[in-house]
């Protein structure tokens, strides 16, 4: 019987103007020493709009009025199986950007980043997600390297139909 992936949720948020976008350097566990999104998994009972608000807050400190979810990452690896993403970029946002435990945020101009220092399979869906595209991106690594990518754009009604079939009990 297949296992069921382990779901996370990445969240970006973007200053007013798009130009702009807040990475947080994790501190510790998986990732670390990384720039990403916010993010985790959920927790039980939470669906991945919640879960994705509920990270941004707890390690940046802010709070968004406006919710896209953009996104999907469907990860595969022997040594760490199945991974789903929710991608969500956060727009509209409120609150002081604080540091936390977990990062260390710090804002980015979009033009100017060099995916320096981030997840290997970064490099090839964020320029997807800058661009203002809706996706669902498919990785598998062998041994930490990518050995299949492939990424289709996706009208934003089949991202919800994935969602609320996630959300479902
Ligand atoms: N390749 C890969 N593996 C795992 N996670 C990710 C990637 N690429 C990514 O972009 N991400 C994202 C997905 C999540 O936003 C984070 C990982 O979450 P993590 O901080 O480890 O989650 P929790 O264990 O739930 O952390 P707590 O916040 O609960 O401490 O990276």
């Amino acid at each position: 019987m297949a296992l069921s992936p382990q779901r996370y949720s990445v969240i970006f948020p973007f200053s007013d103007d798009g130009k702009q976008v807040l990475l947080g350097l994790k501190k510790r566990g998986m990732g670390v020493g990384l720039w990403n999104g916010f993010g985790g998994k959920p927790e039980p009972g939470e669906s991945m709009d919640e879960c994705a608000c509920r990270e941004l807050k707890e390690e940046c400190g802010l709070e968004a009025r406006d919710l896209q979810h953009v996104g999907v990452l469907l990860m595969s690896s022997a040594k760490s199986g199945q991974k789903e993403v929710f991608v969500y970029k956060a727009k509209d946002i409120v609150g002081d950007v604080i540091e936390s435990d977990e990062m260390e945020p710090r804002w980015f101009n979009v033009a100017d980043l060099t995916y320096k220092d981030t997840y290997k399979e970064a490099r090839e869906w964020w320029p997807t997600m800058l661009k203002g595209h809706t996706f669902v991106a498919r990785f598998e690594f062998v041994d930490g390297d990518i050995t299949f990518q492939e990424i289709s754009h996706v009208e934003a009604k089949q991202l919800a139909l994935l969602r609320s079939a996630v959300n479902e009990p």
